[in-house]
């Protein structure tokens, strides 16, 4: 499909910007292959033995002339036709022993870049665990996906396509230099000053393969980040109709990403090409210098093996220059991909478990054991004085305070973008607050251990995700050895039980990818469900009944009554049942705490709350039954507190 001007240049322009990293270096820089060398060194005894095994084989390969020449130069002798089979015998032997040598020299060598690059990925998979949310919300998830598939695979070429015989190369190089010019130097010189355009050519090829190289690397990346996005956004591509204009844009990168690849291609080709025919010329002249000067008396007579033999070098002086550069072209491309691993890697800004944070984390933990001694049980948590921010200069929350005693229930209520979640996710320490402090059970959440902070709260989300695997494993999310006994009970708290056995395989009826083979609404018991079977001393609803049936919702509320006896909850609210369920009802307007208090005292300020109780809640309160003045009884336990 051709593109269409200005709409495919505004196309391409924004998913450049979006796919496509601007920082990385402009020239390449061998020092990234050298922090590979942690990665290969468990594995390095594998490659002492492929690169000893190659110097063996390089060297016997360099034989060969050799044999060939002795057995052409004594054709003539009386023995001639012996030494003819001799020599035949010495060169199968030769050729046998290398051939036999090729094995254990491509497995040792592919054998160490395979268990290397499995150790990398590895490594990179568990520094995503590392990362907070924000590094996520700015890095498209294929872009993550290229760095551990197509870029570690681009390092293994290294290995996998023998880049290493480099050293043999070298070695074959400069003996075959030797050997050439002690049998005719005045020969020699000819392939030598070939040399020279063979050289240029090489270098101004290498540096644009380099780039072609780099744009391949980056136009990969960007086609899986797409791919990526239109697969899983499959059904609103469907039901939009947006087919056509996901195949133009899909044309477009797919354009860019074959130019690329066409413009690599063509290069090494040229190369290819031109140096076979260097050494082609080389010949002819080495015979046209044969014919012209052999005999002549001041210079050597040339014999029929050592024209031979001659010859023969001259093609093997030129296979190491033409497999140098191409083993060039792999290292580059190798290169490429550890400087785009390296440039994942040594991204440390917003690290929880290590690095930078650590610092951090160190300065706040000296201040926290001083709160760890006053840390009591009672005082579930706190935020105090909270600003934040996503993105720089645009703060979603200012000034927040909220505290909750241990077993308080807490409504968050407010237009939709108010920060309610935010508040949430911070809680959890997915994103570092900027001022203020946040505590749970009396201390910084920026001094506990990341799994220790995690354990104090259960999430029930909005969307609700689910692994592969079955409703056992889901509700049992994080357990490797899920306990049946407490599934059950934990989907019996729920009333949900039922619902789930009765399902053709029942708890163990499988999940498939992001749980599409089950509703929104079964979605959310699952959630509901793993919140128990987790059994922390917090819960966090965040409109968690959204999606559920108000007969299903009617008996869940009664179970989460039950549920959160004795807990502490932060309920998100848009439905007045969960707000019903609230000791405590915090109004959020603009990323700000408008009110707080109990609903009849929210309800009697006239605020605010007031008015979104009127607008939306007392409809929902007729429809139940409820007179809107009782639609919460008021709150025993906690005392309003005032904004
Ligand atoms: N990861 C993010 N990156 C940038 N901005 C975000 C991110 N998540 C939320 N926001 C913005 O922060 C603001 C508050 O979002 P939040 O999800 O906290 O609102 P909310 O009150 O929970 O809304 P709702 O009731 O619709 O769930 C919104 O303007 C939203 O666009």
């Amino acid at each position: 499909m051709p593109s269409t001007g200005p709409r495919a240049s505004r196309t391409e322009e924004a998913l450049t910007r979006f796919h496509e990293e601007s920082t990385l270096g402009q020239s390449y820089d061998a020092r990234n292959l050298v922090r590979l060398w942690p990665f290969v060194r468990p594995h390095a005894r594998f490659l002492v033995i492929s690169l000893a095994i190659l110097v063996v084989s390089s060297l016997l390969a360099l034989l060969r002339p050799l044999i060939m020449r002795s057995a052409l130069d004594t054709l003539d002798a009386p023995d001639g036709l012996a030494h003819l089979t001799r020599a035949g015998w010495i060169l199968a032997g030769t050729l046998l022993t290398e051939q036999l040598l090729a094995f254990p020299q491509l497995y040792t060598m592919q054998l160490a870049g395979a268990r290397a690059m499995a150790d990398l990925r590895a490594h990179i998979f568990s520094f995503l665990h590392t990362r907070r949310l924000a590094f996520f919300d700015r890095t498209p998830v294929g872009r993550l996906v290229t760095r551990v598939t197509n870029d570690t695979d681009a390092i293994n070429e290294i290995f996998a396509s023998n880049a290493l015989n480099a050293f043999g190369d070298l070695i074959r190089l400069v003996v075959i230099v030797a050997i050439m010019l002690s049998m005719e130097w005045h020969m020699s010189l000819i392939a030598f000053v070939a040399v020279i355009p063979v050289a240029i050519g090489v270098n101004w090829t290498r540096r644009r393969i380099r780039d072609a190289f780099r744009e391949v690397r980056t136009k990969t990346s960007r086609m899986n980040s797409y791919l990526n996005e239109q697969v899983s956004g499959m059904a609103i591509v469907q039901a939009y109709a947006r087919e056509d204009h996901a195949a133009a844009e899909f044309d477009d990168i797919n354009r860019a990403y074959r130019s690329a690849n066409n413009r690599s291609i063509v290069y090494d080709a040229t190369l290819d090409a031109a140096i076979e025919m260097v050494s082609s010329v080389c010949v002819a002249m080495a015979l046209w210098y044969a014919g012209r000067y052999a005999g002549v008396e001041s210079l050597k007579e040339v014999s029929f093996g050592t024209l031979f033999a001659f010859v023969a070098y001259i093609d093997m002086f030129f296979v190491p220059i033409r497999d140098l550069s191409s083993r060039y072209t792999l290292l580059q491309s190798a290169m490429a991909g550890a400087e785009r691993v390296f440039e994942l890697l040594d991204n440390r800004d917003e690290d929880a478990a290590s690095g930078a944070h650590q610092a951090q984390d160190a300065t706040v933990a000296g201040a926290a054991e001083g709160d760890a001694r006053v840390a009591d049980r009672s005082n579930a948590f706190a935020l105090e004085g909270v600003t934040f921010s996503y993105k720089p200069g645009v703060d979603i929350l200012h000034d927040v305070s909220i505290t909750a005693r241990a077993g308080d229930k807490v409504a968050l209520v407010g237009a939709t973008g108010a920060g309610k979640s935010t508040v949430a996710s911070l809680l959890l320490r997915l994103y570092d607050v900027h001022t203020g402090v946040i505590r749970v059970f009396g201390r910084d959440v920026r001094a506990y251990p990341r799994d220790e902070l995690r354990q104090q709260f259960a999430v029930v989300p909005q969307d609700v995700f689910l692994f592969p695997g079955t409703v056992l494993t889901n509700i049992a999310a994080g357990d490797s050895t899920p306990d049946r006994e407490r599934v059950v009970r934990a989907l019996q708290r729920i009333g949900a039980l039922d619902l789930f056995e009765r399902r053709e395989g029942g708890l163990d009826a499988p999940v498939l990818e992001r749980g599409h083979n089950f509703s929104a609404g079964e979605r959310q018991l699952i959630a509901f469900a793993r919140a128990l079977y987790r059994d922390p001393p917090i819960l966090i609803l965040d409109e968690a009944t959204a999606n559920i049936d108000s007969d299903t919702e009617a008996k869940l509320q009664r179970a989460l009554e039950g549920a959160m006896k004795g807990r502490t909850a932060l309920m998100i609210a848009h439905r007045l049942s969960t707000i019903r369920a609230a000791d405590r009802i915090v109004v959020f307007h603009k990323g700000r705490v408008v009110e707080q208090g109990t609903h009849d005292e929210l309800l009697a300020m006239g605020g605010i709350y007031s008015r979104l109780y009127r607008l939306q809640f007392a409809r929902e309160a007729q429809e139940a039954g409820v007179p809107s003045s009782k639609a919460k009884p008021p709150a025993a336990a906690a005392p309003a507190a005032a904004p």
